[in-house]
Order: structure tokens, then sequence, then C-alpha cells
């Protein structure tokens, strides 16, 4: 599990070995790390040091200077850098030693041309960004916001530019602890951030800017503090798998009642069923619509399918929503999953249908369009773009007004647990961007909350706390769809309907890994 902690909350626990007089060490560390992964980076792209060239951004803090005592070791090992600072301060001491080890600096507020030195520093074979760090207030702005414009004029999208950017602490320009950007960012290749990572670099544009993260440990405990974001990796999501045993049967591993397609829709419910058993669960009960069970059967004949009431279908979990919109029995079925108080996953068109409260057990996953309504019907007016920018936080508010586990989609999944707790995932490509996307996610959502209903060990196993355990779960859920997804990206456009291999492939990765795991 990857966890990140607020910006403030790594200032707090650096604070006690500032007083004892190790911040001159911790910087060390930290510049140490970041020449570290700049090094990586280069020999990787083939460049070696001796006459490879280098710009240090360093701006007035101390992420300038941890850039600046970067720029130092590369100096060492040969190669040729530039510093521009980029404020109207630095740290002397920091450009103290970049200049004894050979370096030349510019300020940036001197420079008579802007884009001539921006196009420098797209020549260059690395640039370190420590413009900004942990201290930064809101979005890049002044000399420094117009820097980046022209370095992303000179250079090109990040994709396609020469110059590897490695960015110091966090890109700057992003949110600390939102991951919005709200003006130009330097876009990273690689992120070396300090002491744990900030919730920015993993959510949203503020993760896509991040790009490769490398957590560098400078000695900070930061056991005291709670996290503010989680990622689950791979090993978390393993233990979240509920394998059948030797004394298990259909019922016992878990039944996932399915509420979904309708008339007009009847392919999601086909979608979410083939996505839920290739998850891996006992059994899948249908209901709808004939018509729509009679497409689930003819990829899946193992769905057991009627027309009836939840109440006459016994389930471990519900999945209700897919596709299933102006049909009254539906989001009959939907209302009735709710207020059973087994887990059920909320998708599409049962969103509509969430009463005023529930528990954490109820997971809805709506994507952005979606949440604005569901924020709307509860008196909060905001536009989609804004719940984009910062989906963390919205997806809390919703959480926090209804109680519910929030699973806000994009290219990455953000999870809020009514309890405060934050799961955020990019697994995912954007070659899953396509309809129907979203259903296999609730089927595999499903899948694993059956399995897990009646599972007391689960919470314990993933290490978070029982009432963030349907958090976890829907993290996991994520997980397993984005890992799916670009499997089957590997061989050309995903094909949602093609996606039960690929999720197969994954869960069966995932045990293997787990039994690697507990093997001596
Ligand atoms: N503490 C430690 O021991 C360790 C800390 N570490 C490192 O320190 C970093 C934090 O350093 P920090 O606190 O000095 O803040 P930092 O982010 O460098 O700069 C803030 C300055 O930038 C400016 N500014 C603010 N907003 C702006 C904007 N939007 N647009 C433009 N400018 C803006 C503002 O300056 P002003 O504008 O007021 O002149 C402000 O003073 C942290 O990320 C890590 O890298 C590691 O070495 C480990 C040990
Ligand atoms: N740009 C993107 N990058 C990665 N994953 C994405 C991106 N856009 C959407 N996704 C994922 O694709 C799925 C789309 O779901 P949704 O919008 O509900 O589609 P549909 O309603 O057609 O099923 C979600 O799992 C989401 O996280
Ligand atoms: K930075």
């Amino acid at each position: 599990m990857l966890t990140a902690f607020s910006g403030g909350d790594i200032r707090s626990a650096e604070a006690p070995l500032l007083d004892a007089g190790q911040g001159d060490a911790l910087m060390q560390r930290a510049a140490h790390g970041l020449f570290g992964v700049a090094l990586g980076l280069l020999r990787e792209a083939g460049r070696g040091t001796y006459g490879a060239t280098a710009v240090v951004l360093a701006g007035s803090g101390n992420n300038g200077a941890d850039a600046l005592y970067a720029g130092e070791r590369l100096l060492r090992r040969g190669v040729g850098a530039t510093a521009i600072l980029t404020g109207d301060r630095v740290h002397a001491a920091a450009l103290e030693a970049f200049t004894q080890a050979g370096g030349t600096s510019v300020r940036l507020a001197d420079a008579p041309d802007i884009a001539a030195l921006a196009a420098h520093a797209a020549s260059a074979d690395v640039l370190l960004d420590g413009i900004l760090g942990t201290g930064a207030s809101g979005g890049l702005r002044g000399p420094s916001a117009d820097f980046v414009r022209a370095f992303d004029a000179a250079a090109g999208p990040r994709a396609a530019r020469s110059t590897l950017v490695v960015a110091c602490d966090l890109p700057s320009g992003i949110g600390v602890d939102t991951g919005r950007v709200d003006g130009p960012v330097l876009a990273a290749d690689a992120t070396v951030t300090f002491g744990a990572a900030k919730p920015g670099l993993l959510i949203g544009d503020g993760a896509v800017a991040a790009g490769e993260l490398n957590v560098v440990d400078i000695g900070l405990d930061l056991s005291g503090f709670p996290p503010a974001a989680r990622t689950l990796e791979g090993s978390d999501a393993a233990a979240l798998l509920r394998l059948p045993g030797t004394h298990d049967q259909k019922y016992s591993r878990g039944v996932l009642g399915v509420a979904a397609g309708s008339a007009r829709y009847p392919g999601a419910a086909a979608l979410a069923v083939g996505a839920a058993l290739a998850t891996g669960v006992g059994m899948v009960r249908y209901l709808g619509p004939e018509a729509v069970a009679a497409l689930v059967h003819q990829r899946n004949p193992e769905v057991v399918a009627s027309t009836g009431p939840i109440a006459e279908a016994q389930s471990q979990a519900w999945l209700v929503g897919p596709g299933a919109v102006d049909d009254d029995d539906q989001r009959l079925r939907a209302v009735d999953a709710m207020a059973s108080g087994l887990p059920v996953v909320v998708d599409a068109g049962a969103l509509a249908a969430v009463p005023a409260r529930v528990g954490p057990q109820v997971v809805l996953t709506p994507h952005a369009g979606e949440l604005r309504e569901l924020l709307a019907a509860r008196g909060v007016d905001t536009e989609r773009s804004e719940i984009e920018a910062d989906p963390a936080h919205f997806a809390r508010q919703a959480a926090d007004i209804t109680g519910a586990t929030v699973l806000l989609k994009g290219y990455t999944s953000v999870v809020a647990a009514p309890s405060g707790a934050l799961f955020v995932q990019a697994d995912a490509t954007p070659w899953l961007s396509t309809a129907g996307s979203g259903d296999t996610l609730s089927g595999i959502i499903g899948a694993l909350a059956a399995t897990l209903a009646e599972d007391d060990g689960a919470a314990g196993r993933v290490g978070v706390a029982p009432a963030d355990l349907w958090a976890a779960i829907a993290a996991a859920g994520a997980l397993i769809h984005g890992r799916a997804g670009r499997r089957a990206a590997r061989s050309g456009p995903v094909v949602v309907s093609d996606l039960p291999g690929p999720i197969r492939a994954v869960v069966a990765d995932l045990v293997e890994e787990r039994r690697l795991a507990a093997s001596p």
C-alpha cells in the first residue's frame, strides 16, 4: 500500500528534526535521492553523464535548495549544469555549493528573453524542477509561470520532448494535497518525493503531471499522522481475493445478485455479469426483463435468472443500475437492495434512487457527470469541470452527505469512505474510456463485495479499519479493472465485451502473487 500524507503533516514531521539541527542532513538525503533518479534516467536514455547537460530550476525555498544540491552532484559526475533562479531569493549555501562544483546561474528576473532561456532549458538532457515544493500556495504565478509556458512551447508535449524532466518533491504547479492544476504545470517524466507521497501526486491532474513516482525515505517519522490518501498495490488487491477452499460450495463462495439492464440498454447487464464471473464468484443471480436475461444467457448460460423482486433472490451482495433506465421494476430493485443492509454497488441508472442516508456498504460508482447530478439533487451545485479538477474534494463531499462509499471514475479512480478515508488508483489506461467500461468495473466490485460480505478477516488482511473495507474493495476493483484494461490494450483498442479474458488473467496473476508471498 502506498500511503500519502498531507503537505502540512510532512512539514510537521520534519519539525522535530529541524529543531534538532538536522535540516541540512535531510536536505542532503533529499538531494541525493533526486540526483540518483536523474542519473538513472540519463543512463536509461543512453546518455551517460560526461558531456550531458542539465538545467536546474531553483525557486526561493528549500525545494530549490534540494534541486541545487542535486545539480552539484551531477556536476561532480561531469554533467554541465546551469541553474535558473526563479525566485527573488535563493538558498545561499546551496547556490554556493552548486557554483563551487562548476555550475553557472542566471536569475530569471534578469533574463532579457524568457523564450531564449526556455529554449536553452529545452535543449538540455535533463531538467530538475525545484521551483516549488510543499511551500506552494495556489498555481504557479509570475515569471515562474511565464517560464513554464515558454518551456512547454519550446520543448513540446511530454511524450515528444527530448529533455527528461525530474520534479523535486512534486511537479511545480500542482496542489500539494489536491492534485489540482490551475495554471501552467511542469509535467515531469519522474517525480522524486521526500519522506512520503503527497495526495496531489496520486490524484487526477497532479498524478498525470507527476509521471513515474519515486518515494525517497529521508528519515521522517510519520507514524502519528493519519494517511491523507492510499493507493492499493497488487499485493493488497491479492489479499482481498477470497480463494475457494476445499469445503466451499457455490453459496459459501458468495452469490452476487445483479439488477442491471433494461429494454433500452440490455448490453450493460451482459457486460457487468461477464466481468463479475471473470473476477470469481459462487453464482450470479440476474433479475430483470426476460429479453435481457436471454442476452445474458447467450454469453453466460451459468447465470440463474428470474423476473422477481430482490426479496425472493438470496444473495450476499447486489449490483444495481448499469443500463437500468426507464424501468420501474429495476428502480424498485435498486431501492430494495439499498434498504437490505447488504453490500450494494450502485451505478448509472440506480444513482438517482439513492436515499438520503445509507451506510458505507453501499458503494456508488458515478463518473463526474453523474456525481454532479447526485450532488445537485442534494443542493450542491457545481460544474462537471470543477469535479474533474478536484475529484477528491467532491467524492468526499458526496460520501459525507450520503454516508455511502463513493468511487469517482476517471483517469484516476478516487474512492472516498464516509469515515474520511481516501483511496486513489491510477492503474487504468485511457483506452478504457469506451462505452460499457463502467459496467465491467461495477461487475468486478460487485463480485469482490459478494465474496467478502461474510469474511470478517478481510479488512485486517489489507490493513484497513473495518468501516473502510468497502472503500478498499472498490479500490481493488479499480485496480483489477485498470490492469485488465492495460492488458487488453497491449493487443489493440479495448473492446469491453472481451474484457472478461484479461480480468481472469489479472486475477490469476494476483492469486499467484499471493501464493508466492505466502510461501517461505
Ligand atoms: N523543511 C525541510 O527541512 C526539508 C524540506 N525539503 C524540501 O523543502 C521543500 C519545501 O520548502 P519551502 O518550505 O521552503 O517551500 P518551497 O516549496 O520550496 O517554496 C516556497 C516559496 O515559493 C514561493 N511560492 C509559493 N507559492 C508560489 C506560487 N504559486 N508561484 C510562485 N512562487 C510561489 C514563495 O516565495 P515568495 O513568492 O514568497 O518569495 C515561497 O516562499 C519541500 O518541498 C522539499 O523539497 C527537503 O529538503 C527535506 C527537508
Ligand atoms: N482517461 C481515462 N483514463 C483511464 N481510465 C478511464 C479514463 N476515462 C474513463 N476511464 C475509466 O473507464 C470507465 C468508464 O466508466 P463509465 O464512464 O461509467 O463508462 P460507461 O458508462 O460507458 O460504462 C471507468 O472505470 C473509468 O475509470
Ligand atoms: K518542484
